[in-house]
């Protein structure tokens, strides 16, 4: 149950606003700690080297919803009986991402692996390429073991721990973390210059973004345009999707929708699908699915190799096809039942989102739908709508959180500003997808909450009148 109502508080410390965020750090922690005790695991120690069963599931909305008010209410919290100053350098530092790059792509966390007992980064860093000097990773390692990644055993002495084991490189997460601190940040990095230079500034071309700008010199006018012409990174590309997919959840869309209810050979289109993750774990959950990819041909190719490993009888039995194609320039599979794109339509400024959108409702039949599986931005401000929206789901946080949970909800703002920089695109509002929808003759019918994300549900505008 979530305790998002201070109301019962018993705590007094001579301000309400306080008293009403300690009362919700409490029941908040009380809600992640039953659904670490119904798990019938118990509550992970943070030093823990074993996955705890909690640590990837997706369908945790519980957990989920009682971390956004915690994360929302401590940050409030802090911010509020800190120095201004304290807080704000404090954010002007964003150095562990660097530091999670280097451990990443120098597989600190692998070789941590064999040494449960620790070991000290001289002998860390005699193993890894050039040979890295041993002072200076320990300031690395210094740095992310303070915030509880990685655990320094002895002076200078580290073993991996709860945190750290994401890190390990064969986890998507991991390539995830990579494509934060390396390609995406290379657009974060010239974002006040691009959002001002003379050529950049005004335009919402996906072709003149902060990442286009940062790698103008490179040849490529596109963020995938990048990855084509670096084939060699596709599969790290795919990886990190699968990786951002746990994050998010994502899979609870296969237990929190009724494919089971479905006749037959119903058809699943996923469009921009990359390796297909969802649809894969669709296909083994519900066998009346038939399933088509369709992603430009590199990522194609990878699904392929993909499911050939993971569900080989999916290819045999032709319950899955695939189908290179560019969504811009042309329309998906006709007929299908469902046409589903996850993280497609925060990719595309408005202009290009609803050419996508067109060309796929331009095949679709009467009884077709668009299941758009995205974030959902939610206000950052109190309105007379907020009624509407308590009914429909999108129900506000209540005060002194900010209405859309503030730091609770951080990763909404983070991938907003991500969509900005890659490809001058955004994360949207539920008004600001219904309007989309609209422009390609889209009425939006359904909203599915899956905490984090949503799912959007379409159908062509006027079926049935
Ligand atoms: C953010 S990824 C999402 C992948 C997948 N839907 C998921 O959620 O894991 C965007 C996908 O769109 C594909 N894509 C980009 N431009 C495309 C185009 N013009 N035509 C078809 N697919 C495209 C990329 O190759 C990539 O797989």
């Amino acid at each position: 149950m979530e305790h998002n109502s201070p109301s019962s508080s018993v705590i007094q410390t001579g301000s309400k606003e306080i008293d009403k965020l300690l009362t919700m750090i409490i029941t908040s922690t009380q809600d992640a700690l039953a659904e670490y005790k119904k798990s019938g695991a118990g509550l992970p120690s943070p030093h823990a080297t074993e996955a705890h069963p909690l640590d990837s599931a997706s369908d945790e909305f519980a957990l989920k919803r009682a971390l956004r008010i915690l994360e929302g209410a401590c940050e409030t919290l802090c911010t509020t009986l800190a120095q201004p100053m304290h807080t704000i350098l404090n954010r002007s530092m964003p150095f562990e991402a660097q530091c999670m790059r280097l451990i990443v792509e120098n597989r600190i966390a692998d070789l941590l692996e064999k040494f449960p007992n620790g070991l000290h980064v001289a002998e860390i860093a005699s193993k890894t390429k050039n040979q890295m000097n041993p002072r200076k990773l320990g300031q690395v390692m210094g740095l992310l073991a303070a915030r509880g990644c990685f655990r320094e055993v002895s002076e200078n002495t580290f073993t991996n721990n709860r945190l750290s084991l994401t890190l390990v490189s064969t986890n998507p997460v991991a390539s995830m973390v990579h494509l934060c601190s390396y390609e995406i940040q290379k657009s974060i990095n010239v974002l006040p210059e691009a959002m001002t230079d003379p050529e950049y500034a005004i335009t919402e071309s996906a072709e003149k973004s902060a990442y286009t700008f940062a790698v103008r010199d490179e040849g490529a006018t596109s963020f995938y345009g990048w990855y084509q012409k670096h084939p060699e990174l596709q599969g790290q590309f795919d990886h990190a999707m699968i990786g951002l997919s746990r994050v998010e959840g994502s899979l609870s869309i296969v237990n929190n929708y009724p494919w089971s209810d479905l006749p037959q050979g119903t058809t699943f289109c996923d469009v921009g699908s990359g390796v297909g993750t969802i649809p894969l774990a669709l296909a083994k959950a519900h066998p009346n699915l038939r399933i088509i990819l369709q992603d430009l041909p590199g990522a194609i190719e990878e699904a392929k190799q993909l499911w050939k490993t993971e569900f080989p009888e999916a290819i045999e039995t032709g319950k899955v096809t695939f189908k290179a194609f560019d969504f811009f320039a042309e329309s998906p599979m006709e007929d299908q039942d469902f046409y589903y794109m996850k993280h497609i339509m925060h990719n595309s400024p408005d202009a290009e989102a609803i050419k996508i959108l067109k060309n796929i409702a331009a095949v679709m039949k009467p009884s077709s739908c668009v299941l758009i599986h995205e974030i959902v931005m939610m206000d950052g401000v109190r309105s007379a709508e907020d009624q509407e929206s308590q009914a429909t789901s999108m129900a506000k946080a209540q005060e002194p959180l900010l209405p859309n949970y503030g730091s609770g909800n951080l990763r909404h703002h983070n991938q907003n500003l991500n969509m900005l920089g890659l490809f001058n695109a955004r994360q949207r509002t539920r008004g600001q997808f219904r309007a989309l929808g609209e422009s390609a003759g889209l009425e939006l019918v359904e909203v599915l909450d899956l905490v984090e994300m949503h799912v959007l549900k379409f159908q062509k505008i006027n079926v049935g009148a």
